[in-house]
């Protein structure tokens, strides 16, 4: 795997202007440093057991836990009588909690696995020093870099202005994935979110929420995805004949979801794609087309999860993608696991069975990977996220040190993709600011929060780069997501999940943003 970096060694440009190197520039080895709230600090190891309780540390992953499994079942036997776990387990472990032993089960195999894990804390600054793009080092400044791509509510906005964000995600099995990407997107501040689905799936989320309008564009039951999918492949009797009958009706309802996605193109700003999505190969097809599709329009794009799954299978498909009137070309944020299948993709290994290396990944990793999947003209842009998110284009990079929660419940990831969205149409509107400055400016001057801003020293007084926008953006949208969890798991400690996480975006918009203003 690392032989990889080999073959893209002399593409790595400086990241910034005025960078100044440092020993972590080269290394994104977590730092050491505590996080400053003693009784959350982790307890020496011999006061762990026999709590079983995980510390939750910024190195948590989810639904780590099966090595330590014979651990855990002694755990639980002890433990089951004495425990109350009322309130979420942690890790995919959860999933099971259908009754009490079951969720004190599940949770105990996840803290055995935790209890191996080591901790670290978080860094002050909220984007690593020396590797921001803004010409002022300071993080105030890049606070205020991000501050600069949040719109300011007038009375003159008309609905859909501030984001129409579409989403091609959720499956008969993952309901919550296109939810709460979707919510997030409106609880930063888009206006409008279509999702394009399941059958199955647009009955649960049209449910939680009327504000989410969902298109159903393909049956899970007649294309044999998801739990009849799980049928698909057995031998089943049937004729060579009857067989190619069934192909085809498959490839026509797999065209059926292309034609009721791509009329939906010229009304969005963004399409985020992936979350809940499943794997099925024939909506991995389909996708696949819906993706061709969007390159034709230049349709700026969020990609995801199950959709990184396909790019890692057809790295090919990025290549070349424009960047249209609205700029943004292609964002992906991968996890650890996704980036690494990333890289196998691109390197023809296998895809199914790439882990993430011993040593955490740099940030010449992660513009090697934007490289390779842009080629030679496309806009790709990484967020890679972990302990630190590090986003990187072709040939620039920064580093959101922003503190996060340490708990790692699913669904957070499906907040970033959200707000990532919502993000990059704005930074398309900020460019337009910026470019038509005077007006728009005097506008900005009558916001309460530009007085407060310039006291903090978070405004910044230097104009964004337009090759820097999507960098940008993708900051803006990590810190925004990083901090929502951390104040959202500073309310809810181990029972924080992802709506809680979506409840906390608001505040932190409006602490960055505020929006009252002077009426004329
Ligand atoms: N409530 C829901 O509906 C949710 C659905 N989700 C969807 O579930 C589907 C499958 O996603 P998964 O993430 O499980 O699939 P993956 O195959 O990408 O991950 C499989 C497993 O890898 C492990 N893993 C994840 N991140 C890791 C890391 N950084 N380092 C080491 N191991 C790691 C975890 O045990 C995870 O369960 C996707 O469509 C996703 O969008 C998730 O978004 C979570 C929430
Ligand atoms: N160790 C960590 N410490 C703090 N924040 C983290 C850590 N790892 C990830 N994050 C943050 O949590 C969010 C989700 O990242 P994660 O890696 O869990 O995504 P994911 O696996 O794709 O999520 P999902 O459950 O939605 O599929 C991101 O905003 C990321 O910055």
């Amino acid at each position: 795997m690392r032989s990889f970096l080999g073959r893209f060694s002399n593409i790595f440009p400086h990241p910034i202007r005025l960078h100044h190197p440092t020993a972590s520039d080269t290394h994104l080895e977590p730092p050491s440093k505590a996080t400053g709230v003693p009784w959350l600090m982790p307890p020496p190891p011999f006061l762990r057991p026999p709590t079983f309780l995980p510390a939750l540390s910024h190195s948590t992953k989810r639904g780590v836990s099966l090595r330590f499994l014979p651990l855990a079942i002694t755990a639980f036997t002890t433990f089951f009588g004495s425990m109350s776990c009322k309130s979420g387990s942690s890790g995919r472990g959860a999933a099971l909690s259908d009754g009490r032993g079951q969720g004190v089960a599940a949770a105990s195999i996840h803290n055995a696995a935790s209890y191996s894990q080591s901790d670290a804390g978080g860094s002050s600054s909220p984007i690593a020093p020396g590797r921001a793009l803004c010409l002022n080092h300071s993080a105030g400044s890049d606070i205020g870099t991000i501050k600069r791509l949040i719109p300011a509510l007038t009375h003159t906005a008309r609905k859909g202005q501030m984001g129409r964000v579409g989403l091609l995600g959720g499956s008969a099995d993952f309901t919550g994935a296109p939810f709460y990407a979707g919510m997030a997107g409106l609880k930063v501040g888009g206006d409008l979110c279509y999702i394009f689905t399941a059958e199955e799936a647009s009955g649960p989320l049209k449910a939680y929420s009327p504000e989410l309008m969902v298109t159903p564009v393909y049956s899970a039951k007649s294309l044999g995805v998801g739990f009849a999918g799980d049928l698909e492949g057995e031998e089943d009797g049937s004729s060579d004949a009857a067989r190619s009958a069934e192909h085809k009706a498959k490839e026509k309802q797999v065209a059926r979801m292309v034609q009721r996605v791509t009329p939906f193109f010229p009304k969005l700003h963004v399409l985020v794609v992936g979350p809940g999505l499943g794997r099925d190969p024939w909506i991995m097809e389909a996708t696949r087309r819906i993706l061709v599709e969007a390159k034709t329009h230049a349709l700026p794009l969020v990609i995801d999860a199950d959709g990184l799954w396909l790019v890692a299978h057809s790295p090919e498909i990025l290549q070349d993608y424009p960047e249209g009137d609205d700029g943004g070309g292609v964002v992906v944020t991968p996890n650890l696991i996704e980036f690494a299948r990333l890289q196998a993709g691109l390197t023809g290994a296998s895809v199914a069975e790439a882990t993430p290396p011993a040593v955490p990944f740099q940030h010449t990793d992660v513009i090697a990977v934007a490289k390779a999947l842009g080629g030679k003209a496309g806009r790709v842009t990484v967020c890679l996220k972990g302990r630190e998110d590090i986003v990187a284009d072709r040939e620039r990079w920064l580093v959101v040190t922003e503190e996060g929660a340490r708990r790692r419940s699913g669904g957070l990831g499906d907040i970033l993709a959200g707000t990532t969205g919502v993000l990059l149409h704005w930074s398309h509107l900020a460019m337009q600011e910026q470019a038509h400055g005077g007006a728009v400016k005097a506008e900005r001057s009558e916001r309460g929060s530009e007085g407060k801003g310039a006291q903090s020293g978070e405004e910044s007084t230097c104009q964004i780069d337009p090759r820097d926008r999507v960098l940008w953006a993708c900051a803006g949208a990590s810190l925004i997501a990083r901090r929502a969890s951390r104040r959202a798991f500073e309310e809810h400690r181990r029972s924080m999940t992802a709506p809680d996480v979506l409840a906390h975006l608001g505040p932190v918009l409006e602490e960055l943003s505020p929006t009252d203003i002077k009426e004329p």
